[in-house]
This record gives C-alpha cells, structure tokens and sequence, in this order.
C-alpha cells in the first residue's frame, strides 16, 4: 500500500547518521538504519543504548540535530507533518487515561488525529476489535489488567490507520500470557493492512518469534543487523573459527552479550533508565 505522494520504493524508516545528545553525552552517536516496508524491525539494546532517543527523533518528538531521518521517503526536519500523519506510537510511557473508557481513549486520539467526523465512531470500533477490547469497550480503563492497558494504547496508536507502527517496549512487565496477546493483535493487523512495525523490546525470545529483521544497538549505534537466523548463525561461525564453538547454535542472547560485551552489566543506563522502567512495569503490571 503506497500514497502518490510517497517517493517510490521508499523505505519506511532511514536514518542516516543520525545523532543526538543530551549535554556532553551522545546518546545516539552517528546511527545508519534502514526499515523495508511490511517487515517488523526490531531495535535491541542494553538500558542507555538510545533506542527510545532514536525512536523520538523518528517519530519527530524529538529534532534531529545531525544526521537525517526519512519515513517513507518524507523528511522528519522537513516535512513533520507530512511523517506524523504516517506513524502510530505506542511510548513506553503511560498514555491511556485511566478515568475514561476503553472506546473515550481511543476516540480521544481519532479526533488528535484528524480522523473524518463521519468515520469516527466505526474506527475507533474498529481498532477495539482489532486488539479485543470490544466487549470490553465502555468500562473505564481503570478496571483493565496491564495487557489490556497495552492492547489500548495499541488501539490509539491504530485508529488513525498508520502505515508505520513504533512500540517502545510494548510489552514490559506483562505475563507471558499477555505479551502473546499483544503480539498477535500487532500481528492480526499487520496481516490485514500491510503496516511496517518498528519496535523495541529487551525480550530475546519475543525479537526471535516475532522480527523479521533485528538490530543491536549499544551506545548510540548499531553494531549487528540481520534475521535473527543471520545473527545466530554468525556467532556460530565465529566461535568455529576462534576455536570456541559448543554443540549448540548461540542464542540470540548470546549474539546481544557477544555484541555489548561487559557494557551489559555495569556500564549502560542510569537512575533515569531504572526508574522509567521500574514506572513502566508497575503501572502495568
Ligand atoms: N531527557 C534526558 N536527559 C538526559 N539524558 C538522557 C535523557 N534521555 C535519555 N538520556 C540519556 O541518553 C542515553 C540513551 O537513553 P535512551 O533512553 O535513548 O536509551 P534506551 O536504549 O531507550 O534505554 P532503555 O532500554 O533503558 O529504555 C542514556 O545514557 C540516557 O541516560
């Protein structure tokens, strides 16, 4: 599915050295990433490696000092509108309103989002059914459990019909049980509309099962890219070729510890890191 006004055979993100810094501290640092239309991306990386700085400077929340980034051909310094009226962003902050219903949220952001008067009421259906809420549409989403919180602001960010999907952390602090629903909502929808997914998690297994590509990222860049087979497969062919290979292929665990070495335990995230996750995962949880 492309616009007319889209460049041809755009991809769906590029960024191109970009860089960002908060003082003296270069939290993305000359990053180059490309995201094909259709795949779902996924961006990993220890705590502080400036995945969800990266993702704002996509998604035109945050400017871009250096570098450029363009989505779907459009560029974010440019052309802001343009890129807004193309993406649905799920932050990792809290973003549905716990004294509204589940159908007043999601209808809050079909009216953010200049969608038609006429068409309101069946969209915002629409992205309910999408994530399974309908039935659960007119309780106040203070009620909901923390999956259902996240398959609602699932449900804002697909009202408008984006045709690119950024989900920071989607699904940190669910059960196992809810981060599969949530998982395959975004998968249902993908189906059924052809939209490109980038998104972040720390969660090997679910980068594994669910990303088409992933990329590794630590302090501000990235240092391996591939399909999860591609990345396990060259570790694999390292450790032969050092003389360290076990019986068994690595993990994609093993390719993020390969990648971000000792920065892994001590070196990333700070106080800032910590208490957004710890915030992240209480409200949900
Ligand atoms: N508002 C801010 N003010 C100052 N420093 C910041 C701010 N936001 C991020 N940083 C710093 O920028 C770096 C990258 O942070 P960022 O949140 O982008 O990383 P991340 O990979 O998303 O981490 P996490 O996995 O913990 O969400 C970190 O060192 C962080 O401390």
């Amino acid at each position: 599915m492309t616009r007319d006004t889209d460049p041809p055979q755009a991809d769906a993100v590029a960024c191109t050295g970009l860089a960002y810094a908060f003082g003296a501290a270069n939290a993305v640092d000359g990053l180059d990433l490309t995201v094909r239309q259709g795949e779902v991306f996924g961006l990993l990386g220890p705590n502080g490696a400036g995945k969800t700085t990266a993702i704002r400077c996509v998604t035109t929340l945050l400017p871009v000092p250096a570098g450029m980034v363009r989505v779907f051909g459009h560029d974010t310094a440019g052309d802001r509108m343009a890129v807004r009226r193309l993406l649905g962003y799920v932050p990792q902050q809290l973003s549905a309103d716990a004294g509204l219903t589940g159908r007043e949220n999601v209808a809050l952001f079909a009216r953010v989002f200049d969608v038609p008067r006429r068409e309101r009421a069946e969209r915002v259906a629409q992205a309910l059914r999408a994530v399974g809420l309908a039935d659960a549409a007119d309780r106040l989403a203070a009620t909901y459990s923390g999956g259902m919180v996240r398959r609602l602001e699932l449900a804002q960010a697909l009202v408008s019909a984006p045709r690119l999907l950024i989900l920071d952390e989607p699904t940190i602090g669910l059960d196992p049980i809810a981060r599969t629903g949530v998982w395959e909502h975004i998968g249902a929808v993908r189906a059924a509309t052809g939209m490109t997914v980038l998104v972040t998690t720390h969660y090997m297994d679910e980068a594994d099962q669910y990303c088409d590509r992933v990329a590794l990222m630590h302090r501000g860049r990235i240092r391996a890219l591939g399909t999860p087979d591609e990345l396990r497969e060259g570790l694999g062919a390292r450790r032969r070729a050092a003389g360290t290979a076990t019986d068994t292929l690595p993990t994609l665990e093993d390719v993020f510890r390969d990648v971000a070495g000792s920065g892994l335990d001590d070196e990333a995230g700070d106080f800032r890191d910590v208490r957004s996750t710890r915030r992240t995962a209480r409200r949900v949880g």
